[in-house]
């Protein structure tokens, strides 16, 4: 049985909304709103929405960028939301980020040397020499030349950068990266080189990955288990056959109809079935809110498979098996 090495439970971040002279807080802007997930230690988890649905605020509360309302985030049995087990726990050292825009991610001003040093820095006590050794060998990790330590982000391609980007993130041996967006801004071939070499790492060292994506074919490339998020929920939970060839909630159902299908053949039959749901999206979307209109809690439709509907939705779906 897989071993697991984090487990988000009940997670929301709500951002204040201020205006008017006194800047007084009129509102929240729930971007997460009860997200909880389990992540196996050297598993990829792919998280999937639409631009605006909470998935970078869920990977930068993990990572401790952002700052939790309320939830918690267990690690070795204990709870990181408090900063006192961050610090004995190893989190930050633990846990890492990959940011999909490298060119603002890697400090301009600095050579490779020294931006991928400085997580190690920030953790371990090496001399200049055994600082420079170890980042010559992460470079070599990453496929990328010796002499790229003199340089400068700008002076690497797209798919370069993120490889820096990488290589960084692996500097201090870590458990969990939390990869957001990693590979988007990238050509659809370096695209495949990144994710390809990605698993390579994650092989190599174990690693898990909490992959955010809004491109379901990256996610599906890259993931065992699969959640699709929705307005700062998570609206339906599995493995990744489970999401793909039997998805239930509608808005998955629509997000992956939405693919675009290279198939020529099947080409008019894949438009009509888009249509459908797009259709089905529209007039059913006030079933899957509740009265406040905010998303259902996730319920088991079998023992991998979740999803956010009422209940009697999800008894008679038990019932017809
Ligand atoms: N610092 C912030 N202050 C206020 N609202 C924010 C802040 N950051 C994000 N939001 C809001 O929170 C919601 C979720 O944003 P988030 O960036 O997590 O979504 P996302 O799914 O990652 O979208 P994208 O794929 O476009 O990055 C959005 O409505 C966004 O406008």
């Amino acid at each position: 049985m897989a071993k697991e090495i984090i487990q988000i439970k009940d997670l929301k971040v709500h951002y204040p909304i201020r205006s008017g002279f006194w800047n007084r807080i009129t509102g929240y802007v729930r971007a997460v709103d009860g997200v909880s997930l389990t992540i196996n230690e050297g598993e990829t988890y792919g998280l999937i929405g639409e631009s605006g649905s909470g998935k970078s605020t869920t990977g930068k509360a993990i990572v401790g960028v952002e700052k939790v309302t309320s939830g918690s985030i267990i690690y070795k049995g204990e709870d990181i939301t408090k900063a006192s087990n961050r610090r004995h726990l190893n989190y930050n050292k633990d846990v890492q980020m990959i940011f999909q825009d490298s060119m603002s991610s890697l400090n301009p001003r600095k050579r490779i040397e020294d931006i991928i040093a400085e997580p190690i820095r920030n953790f371990e006590n090496l001399t200049t020499d055994q600082e420079r050794d170890r980042v010559q060998e992460l470079l070599d990790i990453v496929g990328m030349p010796s002499d790229a330590i003199y340089k400068y982000p700008h002076e690497f391609s797209g798919g370069q950068r993120q490889r820096i980007g990488v290589a960084r993130a692996v500097a201090t041996n870590p458990k969990l990266i939390v990869a957001d967006e990693p590979t988007s801004a990238l050509d659809l071939s370096v695209q495949a080189q990144v994710l390809n070499f990605m698993k390579h790492i994650q092989q190599q060292y174990n690693i898990a990955y909490l992959f955010i994506s809004h491109d379901l074919g990256v996610i599906r490339h890259m993931s065992e288990n699969i959640a699709i998020m929705n307005r700062g929920r998570l609206v339906e939970v599995g493995k990744k056959d489970d999401i793909y060839n039997h998805p239930v909630h509608i808005y998955t159902k629509r997000l992956l109809a939405a693919i675009p299908k290279v198939d020529v053949e099947h080409r008019e039959e894949h438009k009509k079935h888009r249509l459908a749901v797009e259709e089905e999206y529209k007039n059913d979307q006030s079933k899957w809110y509740d009265e406040n209109g905010r998303v259902f809690p996730l319920q088991k439709v079998s023992p991998t498979h979740s999803v956010a509907l009422p209940a009697s939705e999800i008894n008679e779906m038990k019932e017809s098996d």
